[in-house]
């Protein structure tokens, strides 16, 4: 680790995210609101439209949510070049594409280009830190800080360092992202998938079966979740929602009672094959249940329900509107 410390968590006021499509734009839209300087990278030609048209998608949400004093659209610059982007950073958001041969060498030009001591952050939905930081001179910087979509609604980022990631940084980070709004869960040891995507990854690889096999079309899967277990999920996990399946007895009676019964479908799990046909039944199933609305519609439909759940649930940030 540089022996420049980054600067105190709660002083950071300029942030920088490199990659600006679905999740580098919504952090720019949450460091925003939240009232931080943002300077954003992106090598696409049309970056900088696409990254402000969705800054103005969210603001609409954000600004119900309540914004942060002095937070503004104009407080983000759009930068020519990485090296500009990270000049004067005291944080480092990475949300390039998913490619593992991309990020190692983004991560190592982020660290090129970034001041001594400041902590770079990767979004990455999967890969383990330690896969990624093999090319930068200094990697005790470098963790992953996984959001999820949208950044600027849903509270959750999941911390965890890889092998060369020095602790002091890992803990810099969480006391950011909490500082910043987030509710962070700091992992000890690296996981493929971390925690959520881990649960989020067999839940997916059953539906795909499912729609691959013929046994369940994308609406039915879609509200088999909206309808039932997804109801309790938004503020009971699904261990204590469990143990409730237990009655008086809990999850010893549950386990006891439901166990023996869950062995078959614990071993019989595999991965579905991802082939043309099933990619196809998935797009046609999803325009189905989207019965019309465009892309946009749904981002705004999904923006007011995961205000509304946060509201219903005594979760909205101090300050937003009631
Ligand atoms: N889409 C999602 O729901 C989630 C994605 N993530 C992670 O966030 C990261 C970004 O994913 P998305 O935003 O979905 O992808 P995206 O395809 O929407 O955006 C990626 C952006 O990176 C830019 N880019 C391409 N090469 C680059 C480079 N060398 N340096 C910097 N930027 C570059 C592209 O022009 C594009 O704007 C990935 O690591 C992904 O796993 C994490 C949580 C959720
Ligand atoms: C689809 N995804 C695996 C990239 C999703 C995530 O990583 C988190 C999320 O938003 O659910």
């Amino acid at each position: 680790m540089s022996t420049t410390p980054p600067p105190d968590p709660a002083r950071v006021t300029r942030v920088t995210c490199v990659g600006a499509g679905v999740i580098g734009g919504g952090w720019v839209a949450h460091f925003l609101a939240r009232g931080y300087d943002v300077t954003a990278w992106d090598p696409a030609p049309d970056a900088a439209g696409k990254l402000r048209r969705l800054v103005d998608a969210a603001w609409p949400a954000l600004t119900q949510l309540g914004l942060a004093p002095g937070a503004s659209r104009d407080r983000l610059t759009v930068a020519e070049t990485l090296e500009e982007a990270c000049a004067d950073a005291q944080f480092v958001q990475e949300s390039a594409p998913e490619k593992l041969e991309l990020k190692r060498e983004l991560l190592a030009q982020l660290d090129a280009a970034t001041p001594a001591g400041v902590v770079i952050a990767s979004s990455t939905s999967g890969y383990p830190m330690t896969d990624m930081q093999t090319e930068a001179a200094d990697p005790s910087r470098l963790l992953v800080g996984h959001p999820f979509n949208p950044p600027y609604l849903i509270p959750l980022v999941e911390v965890v360092g890889g092998e060369r990631t020095d602790r002091s940084a890992v803990e810099w980070a969480s006391r950011f992202y909490e500082v910043a709004g987030k509710s962070v869960i700091t992992m000890e040891r690296e996981l493929p998938g971390f925690i959520a995507n881990r649960l989020q990854e067999a839940l997916w690889r059953e539906a795909l079966h499912m729609v691959a096999n013929g046994e369940a079309t994308v609406k039915e899967i879609d509200d088999s979740i909206t309808e039932g277990p997804g109801l309790r999920w938004a503020f009971m996990g699904p261990c204590l929602t469990f143990a409730l399946a237990g009655g008086e007895g809990g999850m010893g009676h549950m386990l006891d009672h439901f166990g023996p019964s869950l062995k078959s479908p614990w071993t019989r799990l595999e991965a579905p094959e991802l082939d043309t046909a099933l990619r196809d039944a998935m797009v046609a199933g999803c325009e189905e249940a989207a019965a019309g609305r465009s892309i946009a519609d749904l981002v705004a439909e999904r923006d007011q329900g995961v205000i509304d759940v946060l509201r219903a649930t005594g979760r909205l940030p101090k300050g937003a509107a009631e």
